[in-house]
């Protein structure tokens, strides 16, 4: 099976997370992940989530400390997904490729539909804040 490295982004801005709904031209659409992508080859991951916050979003982030790292398998292959606390560092977070992105408090975050390879990471989330 196909492997897919991927780093997502769990930004956080005053207790809330930013978490963004896959659009309907996407694989897993309609479901809320965090903003990130494939790491390319010669890429760090700090590398990768500048790179894809920055197309997606079009603002900076400073990368910080590794939540956690999970695979999940999915039809079209085994996502291996790494994210990292990471906090706004210039710009104000729009969508261009997401439908919708919205600011999560924590003790919501589990109320929203995630892609299955971000329920760990949700999941941690919600435990270290409690
Ligand atoms: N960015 C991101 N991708 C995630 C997360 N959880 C999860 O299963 N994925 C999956 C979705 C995609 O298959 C892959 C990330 O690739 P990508 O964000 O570059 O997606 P893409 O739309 O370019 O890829 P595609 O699947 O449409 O080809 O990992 C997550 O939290 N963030």
């Amino acid at each position: 099976m196909k492997r897919i490295t991927v780093v997502g982004a769990v930004l956080v801005r005053d207790g809330r997370i930013l978490a963004a709904r896959r659009g309907p031209g996407m694989s897993l659409a309609g479901l809320w992940e965090f903003p990130g992508g494939k790491v390319e080859p010669g890429e760090t991951h700090q590398q990768t989530l500048r790179r894809e916050i920055h197309e997606e979003l079009g603002c900076l982030v400073t990368v910080g400390a590794q939540l956690t790292r999970t695979e999940h398998s999915y039809d079209f292959g085994l996502v291996d997904l790494t994210t990292y606390w990471c906090t706004l560092e210039s710009g104000e977070p729009r969508p261009s490729e997401h439908d919708e992105l919205a600011w999560v408090g924590v003790g919501s975050l589990e109320t929203l539909p995630w892609a299955p390879a971000d329920v760990p990471a949700v999941e941690l989330i919600v435990q270290q804040a409690g």
